[in-house]
């Protein structure tokens, strides 16, 4: 709103070297902060106009579809598996339900949903909406037997990483169990669990994206019953085409209120 009010009271950010109006700010957000430090000719590190919307280009093409992409993968996969679905369901309501206190799931509950957690991973590694990591080999190197010369772009292939059956049991099979075996508990890079990328340019956003998809899905289990409204038996789990791996059919589904939370109905009633 404070931003929609800055461009809405001036016409001053019209270029590059424009400095716009100075404002005065008690609650900064990210984006103040970073338009403040471009101001400031004591800064360490020079901020320019141009590094901010490079930055918040980068967060909005990186972290938007990629997220949204797993919520709809997750949620794809557990419809099709109900007897998931309801463990997620009986998870969720085992730590918000006790001593006649129902309350919704919160992001606080997510590292206590360990299957939940197992069920989100699963479905990144079958799934990873970023099915390649782009690299520039610093070195000649050798790997796999191919030559490859210094300054040459490669990419890792983030999509057979996860499904090397070298590394994964089944690896074509939804199964969080593997997640709750503690084999391939150790970190997300740990067994070739790429679906985040690795290294020093690892996806900065992954534990970010991991909450937000374990929230959403998990608000959702507990929520709502969802009926698949492709007119056929379960979700269809093509890939689509496209800048991030989507599911190549919109999951479409019908939500039906799961009400069995009293204690839900009186605070929305109390509203
Ligand atoms: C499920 C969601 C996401 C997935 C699957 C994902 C996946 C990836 C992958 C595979 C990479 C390349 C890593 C590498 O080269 O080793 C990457 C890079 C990146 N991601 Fe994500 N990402 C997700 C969400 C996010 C979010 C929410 C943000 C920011 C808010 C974000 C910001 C970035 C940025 C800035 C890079 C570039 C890092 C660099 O080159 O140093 N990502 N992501």
């Amino acid at each position: 709103m404070e931003h929609e009010e800055r461009s809405a009271s001036s016409a001053a950010y019209r270029s590059d070297d424009d400095d716009g109006p100075s404002f005065d700010c008690t609650n900064p957000d990210l984006m103040d902060i970073l338009l403040r430090v471009s101001k400031d000719p004591e800064a360490d590190i020079k901020v320019t106009r141009k590094n901010i919307k490079a930055f918040f280009l980068d967060i909005f093409i990186a972290g938007t579809s990629t997220t949204a992409d797993a919520m709809v993968w997750t949620m794809a996969e557990i419809l099709n598996h109900p007897a998931i679905f309801k463990r997620v369901r009986q998870e969720i309501h085992d730590l918000t339900n006790g001593s006649g206190n129902n309350r919704l799931v919160e992001e606080t509950d997510i590292p206590n949903l360990h299957y939940l957690q197992a069920v989100v991973k699963e479905a990144l590694r079958l799934h990873p909406p970023v099915m390649a990591a782009p690299r520039v080999c610093r070195e000649a190197c050798r790997v796999g037997g191919f030559d490859i010369p210094k300054g040459v772009a490669v990419a890792l292939n983030v999509y057979s990483i996860t499904r090397d059956p070298d590394v994964w049991e089944n690896p074509d099979e939804f199964s969080p169990e593997r997640f709750l075996q503690g084999k391939v508990e150790k970190g997300f890079q740990a067994n070739g669990f790429a679906a985040f990328g690795g290294g020093r340019r690892m996806c900065p956003g992954s534990n970010l994206a991991f909450t937000v998809i374990c929230y959403a899905v998990a608000a959702m289990v507990q929520c709502f019953d969802l009926k698949v409204g492709n007119g056929e038996d379960g979700v269809r789990m093509e890939a689509g085409l496209g800048m991030t791996m989507s599911l190549a059919k919109p999951l479409v589904c019908l939500p039906l209120l799961q009400v069995c939370l009293d204690q839900f109905q009186m605070e929305a009633s109390s509203l």
